[in-house]
Formats: structure tokens, C-alpha cells, sequence
């Protein structure tokens, strides 16, 4: 069975990732890339879908876990009755083709050992021919080849391959399985002590050129160094986690693939890779968007591949049972081609805010960009299906119609602050329509607040972002309402749902846990209404959400105290970045003042 989401914990070379259990099981592989087919899969399924165990053979009387400072190298300590083991795991950044090495490393006493894999390919269905070769063994299987090396004896069994040792104070046992494609020549073998030094060198190198210091510097690492290990090297694309099919109520069937470039989510996260100071994943993501959107506006898509690809088809894969029993498992996301009129003020918002920061120059990209705004002024009237995707009827969603006013404003605002050509003035009085639009459709005086949906009479998380966009000021009543009426109307427990789940907007069953993004956009909203002690308040309970190793999923169920979705998600943790560079400045100015 596989473990609870929190248990989990990830490494990755920027290409692909693996998410490692606390009993030392691998149980979520997909090689090469972050969207390839996995090759363990036991996460959404059982053992017979593919993992890789390293684990003491006696009782384990506890477990300890962390990275080592500033790296993605991850240290799972096992201590039983005869020793402790510490197993090392890491997939070094800059091999050609992939590896994942694991070194199992004995610190006290004298312990047991065994490591046990079963490589099911195809997402966990499709069981490899394995071979012995010297050293180890070689499993192939259609396009894929994979070879395990270890300095102890393997043995086949019933489809796996198992090797038991003892190790002693002091003795490294390394373990390297690489993967490349089955029609080409077998890379050289790596040795699994060298990369582990040359790839913590490269994370540490990385995490010194973060520029945050102060009380949150730790959490706000950890998120960074996750957001860079979701990120995909080859093309600077980010996926929006690592992981499909993640439940977001357990047993339930919003089970989704996010292992895809969401422009929403990336350019988020490109704000808080600038505010630290990572320009060059910032651009590297920038360029990934200019070639993604090329070409006629209206075939912008809201996500794309890693590479740019526009047709993920969505498909259930029947044979795995689900993350607890929570089916349909899916690969693909029709939400793909989905309208959500949101994407065009995100993009114009990000592009605006690197324009401020020296990060663009002024003509740089602004083509593509005037065309998208163009082309918005045909679509901003339509319904959409939202920044949440509904599967039900298109709606006018008040959040997608701020966020037309965002495309707008920031167009004026280029042309009137860096002298970019457009057509300014009919832009500023779509601007205007849209705001007035929103301030008459979407204002409720019963609820004294925006709501979803002109007549929804419920509000919605994504409203507190009209704030960040300063669609009216924090002093404004209808903004002090709109904050009020989320607090009162969609927190559980302190921690914040994004809308009332129903399948007459959403089409899908009832039922979710807290969205932890939207928790933290709560603390946003409450530093700018100047409720900072609340906010301080609220982000510090969301950072001890964070699982022993620092990491968060997409949303948290407060009544079973676990966590829920896709894991770990590039959205929660922006989101923590940014409510805490928010706090930050906050401090900053306060102590400005007082001196
Ligand atoms: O809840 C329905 C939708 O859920 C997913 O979308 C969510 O994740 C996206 C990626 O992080 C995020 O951009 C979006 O705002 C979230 O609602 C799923 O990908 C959709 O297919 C699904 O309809």
C-alpha cells in the first residue's frame, strides 16, 4: 500500500522526478521526462505496479528524514534494534541520460538489508525482460532499457529482483539504475560517489544565489529548491507538479494529470523565482512561453506540454486502482483545451512586472503579447470555465473577468509608461467597461461581497487576488466585504476552500480538502487590508502543513490532518514564497518607519 502523500519525498535531475517513500520505497518514477510513462507506479496502484524498496530487514524503530542543506539529495535514516542506516537518494543533474542512485550508508551497529525492485513500465503495467550482466542486471521492455549496478548479489523472483546484505558501521553500498532508450547503445556506467558530490556542488552552488535572507529563509529554500526541481532543464518549462491522479478527497474522482506547463501556475512561479533572484529560470521560462503561445492568438492554450505540446489527450488507465481507491487514474487533461480567460491578465501582469524589475526589454515580446490583447477584445464578453477548470457549463466567473481588466490595464500602462504602440485609448475604455461590468454584476449587497458569478451568492478564493492586482484599494468596503465574506463563508478550520463545491458548476461531485494556495493568498489579502498579526498568523500554521522534508501538496484535508492532490505542487509553494516576501516587505516598511 502505498504511503500518505506527506510521507513522501521528492528527487529529481530537472527532467524527471521520484517520490520516496518513508519505508525507503520509490513508488512514482517516470523516465525520461516528467510526462513520460512511469516505470513505478505503485503509488496509484500496489507492488505489482512498480517500486523500488531499500529498507532494513528487522523491526525499524524509527525513521528520520531530511535533505541535505540547500540540495535535493534526500537522507532517510533507519534505526533498529542491531544499527542505523542511512540510505542516500538523488538523480544526478547532469548525466545525458537519466540515473537514480541510491547509497545505503551504515552509521552504527550492523544492519540488514534489502533492496527490492519491480520495474513495470507503461504506468505500471508492463513487466521487463531482465537479464544478469556483470555487476548487476538489465531489464528491457519496448522503448525503454534500464540497468541496475550494485556491489552485492541480486537475485530474480516472481518478476522482481532482490538483493539482502549486511552492512557495518562505516560501509557505503552504492546503487545506480539507469535508464535510456532501448534502441541505442547502452550508456557508461556512472560512479554513484563522484555524482553524489558533483550534485550536491550544483545544488548548493544554486542556492546561493538566493537573495532572501530573514525569518523565513528556510521554508522559502525549500520551496525555491522545489520549484527549480519541477522545473524542465531542456526547454524551461515548469509542470505544476510531479505527480497525476493525486486525490483531492480521497476516494473521490477529481483525480487529475498536472505534470504539465500551466501558464496560470508558471508565470506565478516565474514572479517568485525574480523576486528571489533566479533571472535566468525566469527568462528560460519566458522564452518557453513565447515559443508555446506562437502562433495565431486564438489558439493560445492555458497548458501545454513540457516541451510546448499542444494535444494531451485525456485517458484513463483502468488498470491501476487509484491512490487509495480514488478513480478514474488519468493521464492527459482535457482541461487543456479548455477557455479561461484568466490566462491573458496572468500573462500581462508577469510580462508587466519584468518590465518594472529591468528583467524584459520593452519590445521584447510585446508583439506576441498586443496580438494576445487583440485578440482578447473579441473573447473578454464570453463565459469561460475559470481559474478552477470547471467540467460544468462555461459561466462569466468574476475572478476571469478581474483578470480581462489586468490584460487591459497593464496594456495601457505599457503604452503609457514605456512607450509601446497601441491602440491606447480604446484599450483604457475596455479597461473601464470591464470594471464597471464587474462592480455592477458581480457585487451581492445581501452577501456585501463580489461573488463566483454574477447571481452565484457565494464567493470564491480567487476574488482575494483582486487585491494583488489592485483592481480597487484594500481601504475599499468591497474589498474589506470580499475578504470578510471568504473568512466567514469558505475557511474550515482557519484554512481556506477555494468556492463551494457543487456539481451545478463544477460537474464533478461534491467535496475537496482546503486549497493551500488560496490559504496563503488569505494572509496576502490580510497584509494589505493591514491585518498583519492575522496573516502572520495564518502563514506560520501553513508552514507547519509543510511534511518533515518541507514539502506541500495542492490541498489539505483539516478534519483527517492530511494532505491531499497532486504533490508536491509548484502553485502551494509560490504561493508560501510569496505570502512570505509579502510579510518580509511588511517588516521592512514597519521598521523603515519606526527609525
Ligand atoms: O478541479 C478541477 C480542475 O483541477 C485541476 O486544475 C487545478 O490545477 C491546476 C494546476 O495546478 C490549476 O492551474 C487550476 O487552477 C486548478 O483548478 C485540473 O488540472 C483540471 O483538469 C480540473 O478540471
Amino acid at each position: 500500500m502505498a504511503c500518505r502523500i506527506e510521507d513522501y519525498a521528492l528527487i529529481g535531475d530537472c527532467q524527471s522526478s521520484a517520490l520516496v517513500g518513508k519505508n525507503g520505497s520509490i513508488d512514482w518514477l517516470c523516465l525520461p521526462r516528467f510526462d513520460s510513462d512511469a516505470c513505478f507506479a505503485a503509488l496509484l496502484g500496489d507492488e505489482e505496479n512498480g517500486f523500488w524498496k531499500i529498507a532494513p530487514t528487522s523491526a525499524v524503530a524509527s525513521v528520520r528524514r531530511r535533505y541535505r542543506d540547500g540540495t535535493l539529495t534526500l537522507e532517510t535514516e533507519f534505526t533498529t534494534d542491531t544499527g542505523t542506516v542511512v540510505i542516500i537518494d538523488f538523480m544526478p543533474i547532469s548525466d545525458p541520460t537519466p540515473d537514480l542512485v541510491r547509497i545505503v550508508t551504515c552509521t552504527k551497529g550492523c544492519v540488514n538489508v534489502e533492496s527490492e525492485l519491480a520495474i513495470r513500465t507503461g504506468y505500471g503495467i508492463d513487466v521487463p525482460w531482465v537479464q544478469h550482466i556483470e555487476g548487476g542486471i538489465r531489464a528491457i521492455q519496448g522503448p525503454d532499457c534500464f540497468r541496475l549496478v550494485a556491489p552485492v548479489p541480486m537475485r530474480g523472483k516472481n518478476y522482481r529482483t532482490y538483493s539482502t546484505f549486511t552492512v557495518r558501521e562505516g560501509e557505503r553500498v552504492p546503487f545506480v539504475l539507469g535508464w535510456w532508450p532501448s534502441n541505442t547503445e547502452q550508456p557508461p556506467p556512472i560512479d554513484a560517489e563522484e555524482a553524489l558530490m558533483d550534485n550536491d556542488a550544483y545544488w548548493l552552488r544554486w542556492s546561493s544565489r538566493c537573495r532572501i535572507a530573514g525569518p523565513y529563509a528556510e521554508p522559502i529554500q525549500r520551496s525555491l529548491l522545489t520549484l527549480k526541481a519541477l522545473t524542465y532543464a531542456p526547454t524551461g518549462g515548469i509542470v505544476a507538479a510531479a505527480t497525476t491522479s493525486l486525490p483531492e478527497s480521497l476516494g473521490g474522482v477529481r483525480n487529475w494529470d498536472y505534470r504539465y506547463c500551466w501558464v496560470r501556475d508558471a508565470t506565478f512561479t516565474l514572479y517568485a523565482l525574480v523576486s528571489a533572484g533566479y533571472t535566468d529560470e525566469a527568462l528560460a521560462f519566458r522564452n518557453w512561453m513565447l515559443r508555446a503561445a506562437a502562433g495565431m492568438p486564438e489558439q493560445l492554450q492555458i497548458l501545454y506540454g513540457i516541451a510546448g505540446e499542444r494535444r494531451l489527450v485525456e485517458v484513463e488507465l483502468r488498470w491501476l486502482r487509484g491512490y487509495e481507491n480514488s478513480q478514474p487514474v488519468r493521464i492527459g487533461n482535457a482541461a487543456s483545451t479548455q477557455l479561461q480567460l484568466d490566462v491573458y491578465g496572468e500573462l500581462m501582469d508577469t510580462w508587466h512586472l519584468s518590465l518594472l524589475s529591468g528583467l524584459v526589454h520593452n519590445a521584447d515580446s510585446w508583439g506576441l503579447l498586443r496580438a494576445l490583447v487583440r485578440h482578447l477584445e473579441d473573447v473578454w464578453r464570453q463565459p469561460d470555465f475559470g481559474i478552477w477548470e470547471v467540467r460544468g457549463e462555461p459561466r462569466h466567473f468574476t475572478h476571469s473577468k478581474v483578470m480581462c481588466w489586468v490584460a487591459f490595464d497593464r496594456a495601457v500602462q505599457a503604452i503609457e509608461q514605456f512607450g509601446l504602440d497601441g491602440p491606447v485609448d480604446r484599450w483604457r475604455a475596455i479597461r473601464d467597461e470591464i470594471h464597471a461590468w464587474v462592480c455592477r454584476e458581480a457585487w451581492d449587497d445581501q452577501l456585501g461581497s463580489f461573488t463566483q458569478f454574477p447571481g452565484s451568492k457565494e464567493p470564491d478564493a480567487s476574488l482575494l487576488l483582486m487585491l494583488q492586482v489592485g483592481f480597487l484599494p484594500p481601504t475599499d468596503p468591497r474589498m474589506i466585504g470580499t475578504v470578510d465574506a471568504v473568512e466567514r463563508l469558505l475557511t474550515h478550520d482557519g484554512l481556506v476552500h477555494r468556492y463551494v463545491t457543487k456539481a451545478s458548476v463544477d460537474g464533478l461531485p461534491r467535496g475537496e480538502g482546503s486549497f493551500l494556495a488560496c490559504s496563503f493568498w488569505l494572509a496576502d489579502a490580510l497584509v494589505l487590508v493591514g491585518r498583519v498579526d492575522d496573516a502572520r498568523a495564518l502563514f506560520e500554521r501553513l508552514v507547519q502543513l509543510c511534511n518533515d522534508v518541507g514539502l506541500l501538496s495542492e490541498e489539505y484535508d483539516p478534519i483527517g490532518k492530511r494532505m491531499l492532490g497532486n504533490f508536491p505542487q509548484a502553485l502551494s509553494h509560490v504561493a508560501l514564497v510569496n505570502t512570505a516576501l509579502y510579510l518580509s516587505r511588511y517588516e521592512g516598511r514597519r521598521e523603515e518607519a519606526a527609525q
